[in-house]
């Protein structure tokens, strides 16, 4: 399977697009800080470093087992938030540490480009044969 089939969503119309995540890699992206990202204390909302870190786990893996015949589907993701960001930009870097026959476990740090991390998640995505 190719994986421009198992695109549903007009990649500019999906959660992803909304919040600004950029693709520099499967496994790396970015997002601009604007007001959009943040809460109303003025600091990025935790939520969005768990959806950066569950979209490149997830593609992550997707880009590898699609062409296979599997799909690859979000299970679990723990993201701690462990310093706050106002502005700027942040780089998410996700790094596969277990790729199991049905789960692929994911570690991701994110934070400015070339500053501190600002958030470290744990990503599991399921890995199931694609059904017909
Ligand atoms: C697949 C699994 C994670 C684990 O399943 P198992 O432990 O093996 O469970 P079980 O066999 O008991 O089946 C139970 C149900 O599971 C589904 N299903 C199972 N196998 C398949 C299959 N081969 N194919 C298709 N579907 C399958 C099916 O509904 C089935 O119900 P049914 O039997 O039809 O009545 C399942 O819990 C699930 O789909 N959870 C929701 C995950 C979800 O929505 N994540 C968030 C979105 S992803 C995201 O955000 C990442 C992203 C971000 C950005 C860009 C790109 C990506």
């Amino acid at each position: 399977m190719r994986i421009e089939d198992h695109i549903v969503v007009p990649l500019d119309q999906t959660f992803d697009a909304r919040y600004g995540l950029e693709y520099l890699e499967p496994t790396r992206a970015r997002v601009t800080v604007t007001p959009a990202v943040l809460g109303a204390d003025g600091t990025v909302q935790s939520g969005v470093y768990a959806a950066m870190a569950e979209s490149i786990a997830s593609t992550g893996t997707a880009v590898e087992v699609l062409p296979n015949g599997f799909i690859a589907s979000g299970l679990n993701n723990s993201t701690h938030v462990v310093g706050a960001v106002r502005e700027g930009a942040l780089e998410a870097v996700a790094t596969c540490r277990a790729r199991g026959e049905t789960e692929w476990l994911w570690d991701v740090e994110i934070g400015p480009p070339g500053g501190p991390v600002s958030a470290i998640a744990t990503v599991a995505i399921a890995v199931r044969p694609k059904r017909v």
